[in-house]
């Protein structure tokens, strides 16, 4: 794969090549495919925050093993949790339970929930959307993207925006769908499919 903007991270937790590919299964029903995605975004969600909601608050200091950085944790009441619609619903109980809409007092991270990067169109633009309204920082969550579209979103914002995905396919079709992907997850998820 061709190397990657360093704000993007591809888990490499053991359990989540076989998620993935229960989830691309398209025998997988609705149920199954909420739970995979639940189960996955759990995953990825503690990875992302793990190192995202930590962060450095002052030159480093000598400590008795050397210099350390002084590190902070933000405090939840500062980030915002950001479903696209309508598939990024499927994400949200495995991160938290919804908090406020970015405002300004309450500006300092959003965690963005796109279950998939596909063209990389909505990401970037809900990014974009959150930057204007004085987000200082983005963490991404995504269940799978495309190459391409990680790029793209990532390269469009190199400063204050992390993703962290699951796994990344190599491209979208003429439909903008990713090959081989998982489907349109909004419409396994929410039994839409044909209608
Ligand atoms: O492959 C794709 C592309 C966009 N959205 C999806 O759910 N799947």
């Amino acid at each position: 794969m061709a190397e990657l903007p360093p704000n993007v991270h591809i888990s490499s937790h053991p359990c989540l090549l076989a998620k993935l590919s229960q989830l691309r299964a398209a025998s997988a029903n609705a149920r199954e495919t909420k739970a995979l995605v639940h189960e996955i975004s759990t995953i990825v969600g503690c990875e992302a925050l793990a190192a995202g909601l930590t962060v450095k608050s002052g030159p480093p200091a000598k400590t008795p093993l050397g210099y350390e950085y002084t590190t902070t944790t933000i405090s939840p009441s500062t980030i915002s949790l950001v479903p696209i619609l309508r598939s990024g619903l499927g994400m949200l109980d495995a991160v938290g339970s919804p908090s406020n809409a970015p405002n300004s007092e309450c500006s300092e991270l959003a965690i963005l929930l796109d279950p998939v990067i596909a063209t990389g169109g909505t990401c970037a633009a809900a990014i974009q959307t959150l930057k204007e309204w004085g987000v200082k920082r983005v963490i991404v969550i995504a269940v799978l993207g495309a190459l391409p579209g990680v790029v793209k979103a990532a390269e469009e914002w190199p400063e204050g925006v992390e993703i962290w995905v699951a796994g990344v396919d190599a491209s979208i079709n003429e439909r903008g769908m990713i090959k081989p992907g998982l489907g349109d997850v909004g419409d396994r998820l929410f039994l839409t499919i044909g209608k």
